[in-house]
């Protein structure tokens, strides 16, 4: 049975929903998240739906979204499936492999994922319902914006969750890239009124400048709208926060130069969080026609469709420069995906990542992979096999490799050997995403990559020191969530 709820947070079960994607609606549910848990609720993040390459291997051996998992870091509590119990992961524009409850349920297009919903709907309310019994408070994101009037109907992310389970919305607009208050009418226009009477008030992120600038317009919103401005948030410099989907460009500047080419379906680029917050490393993501620059390292990312992406990495010359780099003595680490591509085969037999047939790879190291049907998912931890250092991260890959290469393998993990090294010692790859987080690894990787006084980023320090300034910065939005009279059109329900 839930705790009773303490006076000061009226509200079992509330959603975030943003104007447009990327408002801040993950970081408002993150930095609730902590603010109940400082004061010794209970919390769980929840997502109904979400679409991402960028996922997270939960407790219970499942996948979910990256930010699902750092909202359950925030909250103090395990991540777990139930709390983003729909993934879709996109392989192709029109195609995505659907996560239900953290497993692979199918590979389907966007019209059959649409038909699909309504079976999608009943794991979200199991899921949702699992985790209300189980916490004093739910937290809900929403996803994109609740305006997509085209996909209203069976809607399961935004307001066809709050309607089904009867919660209050918070909507939150970015003032940054301007327009706020069109954003927030319009997304209330859009709404139909029980949608619209469910939203108790609006935060908006992102601020920076005077605030007394902005007061005249808060007002006009306020009297237009008949619902509070619950918080202006600031505009936060530096969070050390896993992004879900964009890739952040943002980095420090220093001296050891790593390139990472951009491949249309990468997954998993928090694998590079650590470097871009490492002080003495330049990390450069190259995109497509992008010149490429000289680098002391180059990572491979993974990929959610390896061999679409190896086509893409050799139409764009990347097996000319990552020769002429390996002849000039640079390193070449492949992850996961990049690992499939430094190899010489990649085979896709049953056709789980697009058309059945196989690859030939960037042949950089001797081994073949074959996607199977089973998805390997597991939380990993051991030390690096090239120096004496621990490593952890996690699995998330259909394919298997082998080959002579894989007899000086990268890592040993509980006593497997993961990845594999070249006979000359520039090219390594491996399955584990992560491998940069663990500060001693981290530094073990930079140093096998020639960078010889490495010092090691504790990145989740970073992270924890990220979610308590975030916190402490929305403390006002919890102040007033917590004070809000009731007796609003939404009339809570138990
Ligand atoms: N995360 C990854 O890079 C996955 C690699 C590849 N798509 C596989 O499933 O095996």
């Amino acid at each position: 049975m839930p705790a009773a709820h303490p006076a000061h947070w009226p509200w079992p079960t509330l959603m975030v929903q943003g104007c447009t994607s990327d408002a801040g609606k993950s970081t408002v549910v993150a930095a609730l998240c902590r603010l109940l848990a400082r004061r010794g609720l209970r919390v769980a993040p929840f997502k109904p739906q979400n679409m991402a390459l960028n996922s997270a291997v939960t407790a219970d051996g499942g996948e979910i979204g990256r930010a699902q998992a750092l909202q359950a870091l925030a909250a103090g509590v395990a991540p777990h499936s139930d709390m983003n119990p729909v993934l879709l992961k996109p392989s192709s524009d029109t195609g995505a492999q659907i996560i239900i409850q953290g497993r692979v349920r199918a590979d389907m297009d966007a019209r059959d994922y649409h038909h699909y919903k309504s079976t999608a709907m009943l794991a979200v309310l199991d899921s949702y319902r699992r985790l209300q019994h189980g916490y004093d408070a739910v937290v809900v994101e929403g996803a994109g914006s609740p305006a997509e009037i085209n996909l209203r109907d069976r809607d399961i992310a935004n307001m066809g969750f709050a309607e089904a389970v009867d919660c209050p919305v918070i909507l939150v607009a970015d003032i940054d890239r301007g327009g706020v208050f069109a954003h927030l009418l319009g997304t209330l226009d859009c709404l139909s009124q029980s949608e619209r009477d469910r939203i108790i008030g609006f935060v908006i992120n992102r601020f920076r400048g005077d605030i007394g600038l902005l007061q005249g317009g808060l007002d006009w919103l306020e009297a237009r709208t008949g619902k509070p401005v619950l918080a202006v948030l600031p505009y936060l410099h530096g969070l050390q926060l896993d992004a879900e989907d964009s890739i952040q460009q943002q980095q420090q500047r220093g001296s050891f130069d790593i390139v990472v080419p951009v491949l249309p379906r990468i997954s998993n680029h928090t694998d590079f969080d650590a470097l871009r917050a490492h002080p003495q490393v330049n990390l450069h993501f190259v995109g497509p026609d992008a010149p490429k620059p000289p680098a002391d390292l180059v990572i491979l990312p993974g990929s959610k469709h390896t061999r679409a992406d190896l086509a893409f990495l050799q139409q764009q010359g990347w097996p000319q420069y990552l020769q002429r780099h390996l002849r000039y003595g640079g390193k070449v680490l492949g992850i996961c995906g990049g690992y499939q591509m430094l190899g010489r085969q990649v085979h896709d037999p049953l056709g789980v990542e697009g058309s059945a047939g196989s690859s030939t790879g960037l042949g950089l190291l001797a081994i073949d992979t074959t996607l199977a049907a089973d998805k390997t998912l597991r939380q990993r931890h051991g030390q690096c096999a090239f120096a004496a250092a621990e490593v952890s991260g996690y699995e998330i890959h259909m394919g298997i490799s082998h080959g002579p290469d894989c007899a000086r393998p990268a890592l040993l993990l509980a006593g497997e050997a993961d990845g594999a090294i070249s006979s000359d010692g520039q090219v390594m790859g491996s399955y584990l995403h992560g491998l940069f987080d663990h500060p001693a690894a981290g530094a073990a990787l930079l140093r096998w990559a020639g960078l010889d006084n490495a010092v090691s980023v504790d990145l989740a320090a970073l992270r924890e020191a990220s979610i308590e300034r975030l916190a402490d910065a929305c403390e006002t939005l919890y102040q007033r969530l917590s004070t809000l009279p009731h007796g609003r059109p939404f009339q809570q329900q138990q």
